[in-house]
């Protein structure tokens, strides 16, 4: 491809030499992988400075660089300045591809919790009408019934663009991703040109990285703001709002594109009405613009209910008889590591799943309180490098609505595992509630299976599909339920 033709992208930057008419074999933001004919993005990122490795880039051959300050290097490239990298590394990877956005209906799911599991019902619904959907998200990328395997939840804007590409290629029908917040503000999203925004719900977590509540909120709200106005070309584009959750003011607010609610509670565009909870699944009516139609389903708790009404309300917007959406809703099977039971033929129940919020750890386990006939243990741990302060958050609500915590790592990165769970129980009394505190996750797990009588449930939370754990900077197999199989078999024998 032309600099010229890429650099349209952009539009406003400063160039150290005019701009030859050179050809450009790849756009590359990790000077590692830099080719002769490159163009390399220098990224400022949070463990080194891309400008860094200009010099490393240039020497591999790279064509020309896009920088945001100056930078000392030896080597005649043109050298395009622009005031974030970021974003023109989102928008000159559009370029590269084609813009590949522009070519399918993209659909984009954002909140604390329920993206991935909204990202799966949408597919199976589209599934139901005949379609086929490109999937990207925290378990894996998905197209049709191929996938692979993915680092982030909402990859760089780069990897991300690639993937648009081959989804076009492969024809998928519409897009749906996870768009966290990191991305959204981080700009790996930049230049996406989405037709529909979900909002699943806002708590804390990943305080780490925003500043605080407000600063996570705004960058959700990118994904609403960003919805842009393609009215000219007969494009309807929506926003899918949670109307029971505290946000959902502001982000209605954000948007300059049609809104449709949805609410367990009041009055909304979408709502659930006659909600039965029970062990075996959820039914309600689903009361919508285009009909009422009653659903009957195998997904556990009031949470779930919340995932369909958004899905429902995307597959509206995408035109989806109601026919449709009821006949997948009823049949979808769940998602891999959510509320995912483990059945060895036990005699009470194991039950894998992926809280790792304080509000998706209070739904599950309140939804496991209430189906419960005896004891509920949970074993649960918090993330290392991530939100501190979810941690002492976590373990109130572990020992609130537990018989019996046990407490545990989880992913402890470069933390040391002794001093997360410290954060999470220093302030618990032994009066308060039992627990315990077992270091190594598979002794927790196996100590929660042999204390876990007839009719009791265990609740293994935090890491669901993950099939490692992370310590230190390594990734060792580690998977909860093959550890949940094995303890279960072991005290059978
Ligand atoms: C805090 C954060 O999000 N970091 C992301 C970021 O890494 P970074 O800022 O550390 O990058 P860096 O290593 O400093 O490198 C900066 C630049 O220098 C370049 N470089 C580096 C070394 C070199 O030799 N040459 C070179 O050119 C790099 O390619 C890069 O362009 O950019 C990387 C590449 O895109 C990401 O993989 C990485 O995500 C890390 C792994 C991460 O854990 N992110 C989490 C917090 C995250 O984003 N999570 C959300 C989901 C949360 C949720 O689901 O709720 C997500 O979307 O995944
Ligand atoms: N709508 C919801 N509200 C609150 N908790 C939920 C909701 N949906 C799912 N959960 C809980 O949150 C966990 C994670 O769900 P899911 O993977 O769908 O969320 P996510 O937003 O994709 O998470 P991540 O931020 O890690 O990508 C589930 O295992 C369940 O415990
Ligand atoms: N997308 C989330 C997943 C957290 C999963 C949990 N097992 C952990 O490692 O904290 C994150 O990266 O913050
Ligand atoms: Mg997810």
């Amino acid at each position: 491809m032309r600099l010229k033709e890429l650099l349209d992208g952009i539009e406003f930057y400063q160039t150290s030499e005019s701009i030859k008419d050179i050809n450009i074999v790849n756009v590359e933001m990790d000077s590692r992988k830099v080719e002769p004919g490159s163009l390399f993005v220098c990224i400022e990122g949070y463990t080194v400075d891309g400008h860094n490795f200009l010099q490393q880039a240039i020497d591999k051959g790279a064509a020309a660089a896009v920088i945001s300050r100056d930078v000392n290097v030896s080597g005649d490239i043109p050298l395009i300045r622009v005031r974030d990298t970021g974003r023109a590394l989102a928008m000159l990877s559009a370029a590269y591809y084609d813009y590949p956005t522009t070519k399918f209906p993209l659909i984009g799911v954002t909140g604390t919790n329920g993206k991935t599991t909204t990202t799966y019902l949408l597919d199976t619904i589209f599934e139901k009408q005949g379609k086929k959907s490109g999937v990207i998200g925290s378990i894996q990328v998905k197209i049709g019934d191929e996938t692979f395997p993915v680092n982030n939840t909402t990859p760089d804007a780069l990897e991300l663009n690639r993937i648009f590409h081959q989804m076009q290629k492969k024809e998928t029908d519409q897009v749906i991703m996870e768009v966290s917040s990191h991305a959204l503000d981080m700009g790996r999203v930049f230049g996406c040109d989405y037709d529909i925004g979900i909002f699943t719900n806002l708590s804390q977590d990943h305080l780490d990285y925003h500043k605080d509540m407000d600063d996570y909120l705004r960058a959700k709200s990118l994904l609403f703001a960003g919805l842009g106005n393609d009215y000219h070309q007969g494009k309807k584009k929506y926003a899918i709002i949670n109307e029971d959750d505290a946000s959902s003011d502001l982000l209605k607010r954000s948007t300059a594109q049609q809104v449709l609610t949805y609410s367990c509670k009041q009055d909304a565009d979408i709502m659930a009405k006659n909600i039965m909870l029970s062990p075996a699944g959820v039914a309600f009516n689903l009361v919508t613009p285009i009909g009422t139609v009653h659903i009957k389903t195998g997904l556990i708790g009031m949470f779930n209910v919340y995932n369909m009404l958004a899905a429902s309300g995307a597959a509206i917007a995408s035109k989806v008889d109601l026919d449709v959406i009821k006949e997948a809703l009823e049949n979808t099977k769940g998602v891999d590591g959510r509320f995912e039971p483990i059945n060895e033929g036990q005699d009470f129940s194991v039950i894998v799943d992926f809280a790792h919020t304080p509000d998706s750890l209070e739904n599950v386990l309140q939804s496991s309180k209430e189906f419960a006939e005896r004891k509920v243990y949970v074993v649960v741990g918090c993330g290392g490098d991530r939100d501190r302060t979810k941690r002492p958050l976590m373990a109130d609500v572990a020992v609130k609505y537990a018989d019996h915590a046990l407490f545990t790592s989880d992913n402890p990165r470069t933390e040391d595992p002794v001093q997360i769970l410290d954060d999470m129980t220093s302030h618990l009394t032994e009066e308060e509630a039992t627990f315990e505190v077992i270091v190594d996750r598979t002794e927790a797990i196996k100590h929660a299976v042999k204390l876990a009588q007839k009719d009791d449930i265990i609740l293994i939370a935090g890491k669901g599909h993950e099939t490692y754990q992370i310590i230190g900077k390594k990734k060792f197999d580690f998977d909860d339920r093959q550890i949940a199989r094995e303890a279960i078999k072991e005290k059978g024998e």
